[in-house]
């Protein structure tokens, strides 16, 4: 049987990255990703770009979409203002299981709900769930094919208001071409493309920054 990547990957978190240090925590990421085995996080060149979205929105409330291992979690969250709190959708229990432990070696378990169940599931639940009345920032990076029906979701369940940021990881490697369709076409968002590259290597991808406008 053995170990899988994920926890893997958190074994190299534990061995060099220091607790508390979420700065270590994503270097220790990037460079197991690098050096021992591709993961599939956003990284850092894609990260940087996510880093300065989420400086500039200053989210007190916000929502991924896809925690993964947590590596994006821990860069959204080491930026959130006093008072902000990230919660984050994985219907995967065993990678749900290694995210905790990341976030909480970074030192930022206070800041970031890691909730286990798929996003279909939950998006309608949220509110009662988390006294969450809207979202400021929301981070896509789950299945491709599930990026267009969970915002036409989080639209119908009222969870964003005018000026949410969406964020989505992505658009061009895989691709999400149906998602990229409608928020470059539709009235109610205001789309940009950060043209970056595919995580730890020089194929292009990129991050779509939707701004919903009501
Ligand atoms: C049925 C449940 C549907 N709703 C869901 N709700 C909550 N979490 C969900 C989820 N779907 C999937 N997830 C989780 O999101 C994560 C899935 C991410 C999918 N991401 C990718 O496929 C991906 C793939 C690549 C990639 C690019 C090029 C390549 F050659 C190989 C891979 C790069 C990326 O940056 C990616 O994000 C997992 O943790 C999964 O368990
Ligand atoms: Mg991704």
């Amino acid at each position: 049987t053995g170990t899988t990547r994920p926890q893997r990957l958190l074994r190299a978190v534990q061995e060099r990255a220091t607790r508390g240090d979420s700065e270590s925590v994503i270097a220790a990421i990037d460079h197991f990703c690098r050096h021992q085995e591709w993961a599939m996080n956003v990284g850092d060149e894609k990260g940087f770009i996510l880093d300065s979205v989420v400086s500039e929105v200053s989210p007190q409330t916000a929502l991924e979409l896809g925690t993964y291992c947590g590596y994006s979690t821990v860069r959204i969250a080491r930026l959130l203002p006093p008072g902000g709190h990230l919660i984050t959708l994985e219907f995967n229990p065993n990678y749900a299981a290694v995210a905790r432990q990341v976030i909480a070696w970074a030192g930022l378990e206070d800041m970031v709900q890691v909730v286990e169940g798929a996003s279909g599931d939950w998006i309608p639940h949220l509110r009662e769930h988390f006294g969450i009345e809207s979202f400021d920032f929301v981070f896509l990076d789950h299945w491709k094919e599930l990026y267009l029906p969970d915002i036409k979701l989080l639209e119908e369940c009222g969870l964003l208001r005018k000026g949410t940021v969406l964020l989505a990881d992505n658009v061009v490697c895989p691709g999400t071409p149906d998602y990229l369709e409608y928020v470059r076409k539709s009235q109610s968002y205001e789309s940009h493309y950060f043209g970056s590259h595919l995580e730890y290597t020089r194929a292009e991808d990129g991050l779509e920054k939707s701004v919903y406008l009501g």
